[in-house]
């Protein structure tokens, strides 16, 4: 059998954060984790972090697109949170959030990992931003390390 599998530490390799402004009580959290998660256990420098952020998640997407396109970035990960409120709103804006960011992944061939929350309540995205339900955007960031990795042997 041939086991093509690969670790989380890119020293050297060059990552993009978009972080979105909308809910920024939590995606602060979810921004501090992946970040964290690229320096502790990817060894990544600071100086091949760069931080783009946006309004909301709906505009993600196009900053992803544009941070692909550049061919700069060895995996990109998108932070954000849609928290449900009281139309159905956020139904289109989660779900043009995720399959753009899908999309560009697809189209560009770089790792877009998917740390946007959608969640119907504030508590859930409280809960998965760094406490008892973990931080989702740590969880992306150890995504994006190990398919920049996967990838290069691919
Ligand atoms: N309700 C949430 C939004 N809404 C804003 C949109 O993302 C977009 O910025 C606006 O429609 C203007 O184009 N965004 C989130 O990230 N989270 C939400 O819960
Ligand atoms: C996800 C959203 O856009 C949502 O938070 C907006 O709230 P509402 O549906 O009450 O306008």
């Amino acid at each position: 059998m041939n086991l093509i599998e690969a670790g989380i530490a890119a020293p050297g390799k060059k990552f993009a954060i978009v972080v979105s402004r909308f809910n920024h009580f939590v995606v602060d959290s979810l921004l501090d984790g992946a970040v964290n998660a690229l320096k502790h256990y990817g060894q990544v420098s600071a100086d091949d972090i760069t931080v783009v952020r946006v309004p909301g998640a709906y505009e993600m997407p196009l900053a992803v697109r544009k941070l692909a396109k550049s061919g700069d970035f060895d995996a990109i990960i998108a932070v954000g949170a849609v928290i449900r409120g009281g139309t159905p709103h956020f139904d289109f804006v989660a779900g043009e959030c995720n399959s753009g960011l899908s999309r560009v992944m697809h189209e560009f061939e770089v790792p877009v990992a998917n740390g946007v929350l959608t969640t119907d309540t504030i508590e859930q995205a409280i809960e998965r931003s760094g406490t008892k339900a973990g931080n989702k955007g740590a969880e992306a960031a150890l995504s994006a390390l190990e398919m920049v990795n996967v990838l290069e042997q691919l």
